[in-house]
């Protein structure tokens, strides 16, 4: 049995707005084990951010609150920490990196100084013996002539090479688990790939496990153990990597993959666009919150929200297609040739 690191059980963020409290994620449920990664895709507004700065407990300083649910991390339950110990837990045993590494880092600051720094919060060491360790980090995220990038300023540094940085001061408190927010969102394609790469490697070597935010399936489909997609607040499926990919159940999986070139999922030359746009959260529809956009839609999606059903042992998704019994396997079959 794999070990499970983080789970979250039934997570639902709620912000409150002028048309009253609005939920960013309902009910979300997400294990990560281990020494895995798990990719959290889905279009812009589904409630990625949310999630994990929910997780990290940040969200409370952003105007949300976590209405239900907990998080459990290595069994203990961070929904009933208080944020005292929330900075010990973060600094200490989560990470979390973002997409634009700039604002990350201070400006007025050597990365060594910055690196060092945050070595010396997390772990007993004299500025010295800090300042040795940054140079360390530094090599271990790759970057040339680390002895000699220390001593720089963030300016000094490209895109790429400030995310190594970024990536450095992250692993200063020898993480067992990093959260990546969209971290190569903002750097250029070749130095994207460069990054990503990294992050592998760094995992195979130090063991950690990483929560990957992305809205690029091509991204989660390199770097995935496994899936999540969310939308409009909810994670409509779940599955090992190679089993999404070979056997996308949701529509709105469908869709997702559809419209990405290059994937196994697009065929035929033109490319797919899901109709329709996310709804928002004051405005949710009633039933499945993708039935209006969802190409196979039915009556039961209109009025009534799908529970998660197993697709197979390790693959789940939230529609009414996998339901048993009734027209579902007359359903399905449509759906196969449909896409
Ligand atoms: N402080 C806030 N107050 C009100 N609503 C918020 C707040 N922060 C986030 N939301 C809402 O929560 C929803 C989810 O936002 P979130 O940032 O998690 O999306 P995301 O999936 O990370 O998207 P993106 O890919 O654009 O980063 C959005 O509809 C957003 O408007
Ligand atoms: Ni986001």
């Amino acid at each position: 049995m794999a070990e499970k690191l983080l789970e979250i059980r039934n997570l639902t963020v709620g912000f409150q707005t002028d048309n009253g409290v609005v939920k960013a994620t309902d009910r979300v449920n997400l294990t990560l084990n281990k020494g895995e990664t798990v990719c959290l895709v889905g279009e812009s507004g589904s409630g990625k951010s949310v999630t994990s700065l929910a997780v990290m407990r940040l969200i409370e300083y952003g105007g949300g609150a976590i209405l239900e649910g907990d998080v459990g991390f290595k069994g203990d339950d961070l929904t009933s920490r208080s944020q005292e110990e929330m900075i010990r837990i973060r600094g200490n045993k989560i990470a979390m990196i973002f997409q634009d590494p700039m604002s990350a880092l201070n400006p007025v600051y050597s990365v060594g100084d910055q690196i060092a720094e945050s070595v010396m919060l997390h772990q007993k060491k004299s500025k010295k013996e800090a300042w040795k360790t940054a140079v360390h980090l530094l090599r271990l995220v790759g970057i040339p002539a680390p002895e000699m990038r220390v001593k720089q300023y963030p300016h000094e540094l490209s895109g790429g090479m400030c995310q190594r940085v970024v990536i450095a001061i992250a692993l200063a408190c020898d993480p067992d688990l990093l959260i990546a927010d969209e971290p190569t969102t903002a750097l250029d394609v070749t130095v994207q790939a460069q990054i990503l790469d990294l992050l592998r490697k760094l995992q195979k070597d130090l063991g950690m496990s990483i929560l990957l935010i992305t809205h690029d399936m091509g991204v989660a489909a390199e770097m995935g153990d496994r899936i999540a997609v969310m939308y409009a607040g909810v994670i409509v499926e779940e599955g090992a990597v190679a089993d999404i990919f070979a056997n996308p159940s949701h529509p709105y999986t469908i869709g997702l993959l559809q419209s990405v070139p290059g994937l196994e999922g697009a065929r035929g030359e033109e490319l797919y666009t899901i109709r329709g746009n996310i709804p928002s959260l004051n405005q949710l529809p009633t039933g499945c919150r993708f039935h209006p956009r969802c190409p196979h839609v039915r009556e039961r999606c209109k009025s009534t929200e799908p529970p998660v059903f197993k697709v197979n042992s390790d693959h789940q998704a939230a529609c009414w297609m996998y339901a048993s019994g009734g027209d579902s396997e007359a359903w399905r079959q449509e759906l196969e040739q449909r896409s």
